[in-house]
Order: C-alpha cells, then sequence, then structure tokens
C-alpha cells in the first residue's frame, strides 16, 4: 500500500475546502513582570487544507512558541488559533486524534527496542497503521530489535517520524523534520511529505533548510522577532528582492550608471564588488558592453536572480529584533 491509500482522507477537510489552521493576532509571552518576554507578537497564519506550508525565520524568531499554540501544547497570552475548525486546548482530544505531531526531541526511552517504542506508542492511537508498515515506511524495518539508544541520529529522527504518521494524521506539524538527517534520508523526508500531500494531508513544518522550504512548501512564512515578516510562494517572496551582479574587485572605477548599484559586499558574504540591480538583463548588459569597450577583464563573473536565501539574509540582516526593549502586551489567557 502506498502512503496515499494509507492516509486518512478526512470528511469535508479535502484540499481547497478551507483553512486547516486559522491564527489571529497570536501573542505569547514569557514570565511576568518586568522579566516577561514577549516572544510572538502579533501572529497571522492560514495553512490551507491539504497543503505544505513552512514556517521559516531566524533562531529565536518565534517558529516553535507560535508551533506549539497551534499543537495545544502551550497556551496563547493572546489571539485565536482554530485547528480543524476546532480549539487545539478546549478540543484537544478530538484534535489530537487527527494530528500527527513530531516534536524537535522525542523523549522517546534509550531502553526500549525501536519496535517496543513503535508498539507502545500504537497502543496510545485509535486506528493506527501497523507497527511493521509505520517501521518500513521509515525504512527502519531492519532495525526494529535494535535498542533506541543505540540508533543513531537520523535512526532516531526517523523513529519519531514512524510515530508521529503511525496515527494516519489529516494534519501533520513537524518541527525541524530533517535536521540530523543525511542527505539520503532527507530526501526520503522529502518524499514522505509529498505522499502525505498528495494523500490531502495538510502540513506544517519549520525548518532551516531554504531549499527544503522551496522544494516541499506551497507556501512559506518567514518570521522575525516574534512576527511573520514575508508571506507567499517561493517566487513571491523572492520577486520582490533585487537580483545580484558580482566579480573581483577591479582597479578602476565603474560607470556611474552601474556604480549605483555597487552594495556592500560584506551582506552577501563576499570580498568582491557586487551591484545590486532590479532588472538582470539591461544591467548585465551595460556591464559586458562597458567591459569589452574599455578592454576590462571581469573576473570571477557571477549573475544570479533573486534567491529566497537573499531574501532570508536580508531579513536577518536588516530588520530589527526590537522584542527585547519593548513593552509587552497585558496578558489575557487563552479562552477568556
Ligand atoms: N520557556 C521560555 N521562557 C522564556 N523565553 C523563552 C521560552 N521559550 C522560548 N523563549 C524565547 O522566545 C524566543 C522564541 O523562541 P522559539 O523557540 O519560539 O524560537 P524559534 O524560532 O523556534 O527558534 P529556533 O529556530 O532557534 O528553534 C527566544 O528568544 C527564546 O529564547
Amino acid at each position: 500500500m502506498t502512503t496515499t491509500e494509507q492516509t486518512r482522507s478526512a470528511s469535508g477537510t479535502g484540499a481547497g475546502t478551507g483553512a486547516a489552521i486559522s491564527v489571529r493576532g497570536l501573542r505569547r509571552t514569557y514570565g511576568k513582570g518586568a522579566a516577561a518576554f514577549e516572544a510572538v507578537r502579533g501572529v497571522d497564519l492560514d495553512v490551507p487544507t491539504g497543503t505544505v506550508t513552512a514556517l521559516l525565520g531566524t533562531n529565536g524568531a518565534g517558529k516553535t512558541s507560535t508551533l506549539e499554540v497551534v499543537e495545544g501544547l502551550g497556551r496563547a497570552s493572546g489571539g485565536t488559533v482554530r485547528v480543524l475548525g476546532l480549539d487545539p486546548i478546549a478540543d484537544r482530544a478530538a484534535v489530537r486524534r487527527r494530528t500527527g505531531v513530531l516534536l524537535q526531541t522525542s523523549g522517546f526511552s534509550g531502553d526500549l527496542t525501536v519496535a517496543e517504542t513503535a508498539r507502545l506508542w500504537h497502543s496510545t492511537l485509535s486506528t493506527p497503521r501497523p507497527v511493521d508498515e509505520a517501521l518500513e515506511m521509515l525504512d527502519l524495518g531492519a532495525r526494529a530489535a535494535v535498542k533506541v539508544s543505540a540508533l543513531s541520529g537520523g535512526e532516531r529522527r526517523r523513529l519519531d517520524l514512524a510515530c508521529t504518521l503511525m496515527g494516519r494524521p489529516e494534519l501533520v506539524f513537524l518541527d525541524e523534520p530533517t535536521t540530523g538527517l543525511d542527505p539520503e534520508s532527507r530526501r526520503e523526508v522529502w518524499r514522505l511529505v509529498r505522499g502525505l500531500r498528495a494523500a490531502g494531508a495538510t502540513v506544517l513544518l519549520t525548518t532551516h533548510y531554504l531549499e527544503e522550504a522551496e522544494t516541499l512548501a506551497d507556501r512559506l512564512e518567514i518570521m522575525h522577532g516574534g512576527r511573520i515578516v514575508r508571506s507567499g510562494t517561493a517566487g513571491e517572496i523572492a520577486d520582490g528582492h533585487p537580483s545580484t551582479i558580482a566579480f573581483d574587485r577591479l582597479e578602476r572605477a565603474l560607470p556611474q550608471q552601474l556604480a549605483g548599484g555597487v552594495v556592500d559586499p560584506a551582506s552577501y558574504g563576499q570580498p568582491r564588488t557586487v551591484v545590486e540591480t532590479v532588472d538582470l538583463q539591461a544591467t548585465l548588459t551595460a556591464l559586458l558592453d562597458w567591459a569589452r569597450d574599455e578592454k576590462v577583464r571581469l573576473e570571477g563573473l557571477d549573475a544570479r536572480s533573486a534567491s529566497l536565501e537573499q531574501v532570508f539574509l536580508a531579513i536577518a540582516d536588516s530588520s530589527t529584533d526590537d522584542r527585547r526593549d519593548a513593552p509587552t502586551a497585558p496578558a489575557t489567557p487563552k479562552g477568556a
């Protein structure tokens, strides 16, 4: 059987029938009084049913703090969250039956074998796939008799995933699913995520791998400083950002028309000349025409369209994280 056949198709939650997750004005504050720190500062997020959404962000941006509230594992200080049309805390049992959660660390006991761990997990679920099948899906069949403490980091991550998918969830939360995996295992996880999506499941994942987000996700949400600062497809997000032309430093000045686009190369991590442009073809043509006329050789010439990586680095560099300085909003208990 394929992942597609195995994944429960939720009645009334097929692709295009609305948002599997809807978050409005989400706030989350840690601590109290002068020590209070507002990690999430008014997040709006919609995850359409049957799609994959990637939540990206710099370290400490607030991804896990957001995800925990949506998963029903943490309380919001303000705002509303609906998951499959339900409240993830008040309707925890109903939501849990229909969702699979992969945390950053699973906490499985190292003393149990892979099969024992999977069987234990199996016993907590209402309509799970068979243990053997779940282990085979993650290529762990041959490791069934091995103690969890003896598994490699990548094998442990695959065991976590096998348990997450065992309950045939229609909504799956994956917090950094491929961290610690080798490239081959990472691609295997990507294949599984695509299979889930093809079966009509909804996936919300966090990742630090931009390639992973670009490859897997229908939509990206980029967080910084507790807020979502960019949303859209990878193409939409990169579109508003300039393309770049880079080459080794020259002994002579560039013509005015090109010099205007020269930026600090350090922001691209390069000790070279970097020219930003919103019209790559026109600027590159002007540069090459000038180089030909002036008999200048442009060593190490490199021209590239805007990438998600550039946008991400620009967000991390330029926009400030003002959470530590700002007063926090009054904390309102969820459901109050
Ligand atoms: N229990 C807590 N008490 C106080 N501060 C916390 C707590 N949990 C998280 N934070 C802080 O909230 C901010 C957001 O943390 P969070 O883990 O949500 O970020 P993240 O985007 O998931 O980061 P990473 O990519 O590093 O995992 C960080 O500054 C973090 O130090």
